[in-house]
């Protein structure tokens, strides 16, 4: 609730704008000469840092104005390795995971300690800066290790330096990659269809126009651009089989008895693609989500529940917003005449097999806000 209430959310909102803007007007460099080939992957998965590396400590993480410089790639490539989620699941996660060898658990205690070493410094660092200052400011009250630093204050037994450290930890694993990896399948999916992609540039053009950027307030009146986002999240789930559950207590579910202890892994993949429950279910077409066909039982990448996504609204916001800007700046299009390559690689949060790459130039329409930027 302190972090992802709507409240805690919409006091945020500058940040993510921030970024936004940085994005755009980073590819607006790139593509400023005419049509230029762009690496959307690193893209998005510098954004999705940024935009929770900011909401945690109030800096980005990178500094560098170069999407594609030798140090951001560097810099890149250290944290999603550091942070990438098929490590977090390591030893404790999944039991059949418990057996590695000797070499792999040697490798996994030097990679917890480089994590460890980074989460303490950035507690330290907002340590550091509250105790310089008496007065919270206003945006200082939206970062959210400066709130569980609040919270340790008050009952310092619980939020204890570790269980920060962890809160982080989960906030970066679950919170970047996912993001990033759903972004890259819209723009994959846009690609291969562009009638879908006039239908949602013309609904951007209709209700925003041409004089501003889009804004976190007018998701809400993009009912279009909202479906696009489901569809892809049906299609291509960034939590495929959710997170593993555990019964706390015998039960029986659906005609089934299910002992206390049973590890449950919910196939949200095949569910998203099931012909009894969907039509036509292998098809793109985010138009089924318009009438609300989606919601209830059938539609969970952010599971349900008690135990569900607490980062679906702040999910929502950064990919609706990415999208929307990324269509109403740029005209987009497929490197060659062959459609992008929709094959599903390893890992955890089911990313492209193919690291998307697209041509991107400036709209003329939007040259003139973008400028300013
Ligand atoms: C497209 C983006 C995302 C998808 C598809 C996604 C999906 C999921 C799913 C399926 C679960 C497990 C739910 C269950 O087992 O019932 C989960 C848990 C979680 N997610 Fe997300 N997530 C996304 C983005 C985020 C973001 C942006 C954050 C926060 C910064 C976040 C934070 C978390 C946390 C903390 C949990 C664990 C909750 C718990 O154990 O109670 N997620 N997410």
């Amino acid at each position: 609730l302190k972090i992802f209430s709507s409240r805690r959310l919409q006091m945020s909102s500058n940040i993510r704008m921030e970024e936004i803007r940085f994005l755009t007007k980073q590819l607006f460099k790139s593509s400023i000469k005419g049509i230029e080939k762009v690496e959307i992957k690193s893209a998005f998965n510098i954004l999705a840092f940024n935009i929770i590396m900011k909401m945690l400590t109030g800096n980005r993480y990178f500094e560098d104005d170069d999407l594609n410089s030798d140090e951001t790639r560097h810099r890149l490539d250290d944290i999603k390795q550091t942070f990438s989620p098929s490590r977090q699941v390591g030893l404790g996660g999944f039991p059949f995971l418990r057996w590695c060898t000797f070499r792999e658990a040697r490798q996994m205690k030097k990679l917890y300690r480089k994590r460890d070493l980074f989460l303490k410094a950035m507690i330290d660092a907002r340590r550091n800066i509250r105790s310089s200052s008496s007065i919270i400011h206003g945006e200082r009250r939206s970062i959210i290790i400066d709130t569980m630093l609040s919270l340790q204050e008050l009952e310092p037994e619980f939020y204890t330096d570790d269980i920060i450290k962890g809160m982080i930890m989960t906030l970066l694993t679950a919170g970047t990659d996912t993001s990033a990896v759903t972004m890259e399948w819209a723009m994959s999916l846009l690609l291969n269809h562009p009638t879908v992609l006039d239908k949602v540039k013309t609904e951007l053009d209709c209700k925003i126009g041409h004089q501003r950027l889009v804004e976190e307030p007018d998701l809400s009146d993009l009912p279009y651009l909202r479906a696009i986002v489901n569809e892809t999240l049906r299609l291509f789930p960034a939590a495929p089989l959710l997170v593993a559950h555990e019964s706390s207590d015998d039960c029986s579910i659906g005609g089934y008895d299910v002992r206390g202890g049973t590890m449950l892994l919910v196939n949200a993949w095949a569910i998203h693609r099931d012909a009894k429950v969907w039509e036509d279910p292998t098809s793109f077409r985010p138009e089924r989500f318009e009438g609300g066909e989606g919601e209830a039982c059938r539609f969970i990448p952010f599971g349900l529940g008690r135990r569900g996504c607490p980062g679906a609204g702040l999910a929502n916001r950064v990919m609706g917003l990415a999208l929307a800007a990324l269509v109403q700046c740029f005209e987009w299009q497929r490197v060659g005449e062959v459609e992008v390559d929709m094959s599903e690689g390893k890992g955890l949060t089911m990313p492209k097999a193919q690291p998307l790459e697209a041509m991107c130039r400036a709209r003329n329409s939007m040259i003139k806000v973008l400028s300013e930027l």
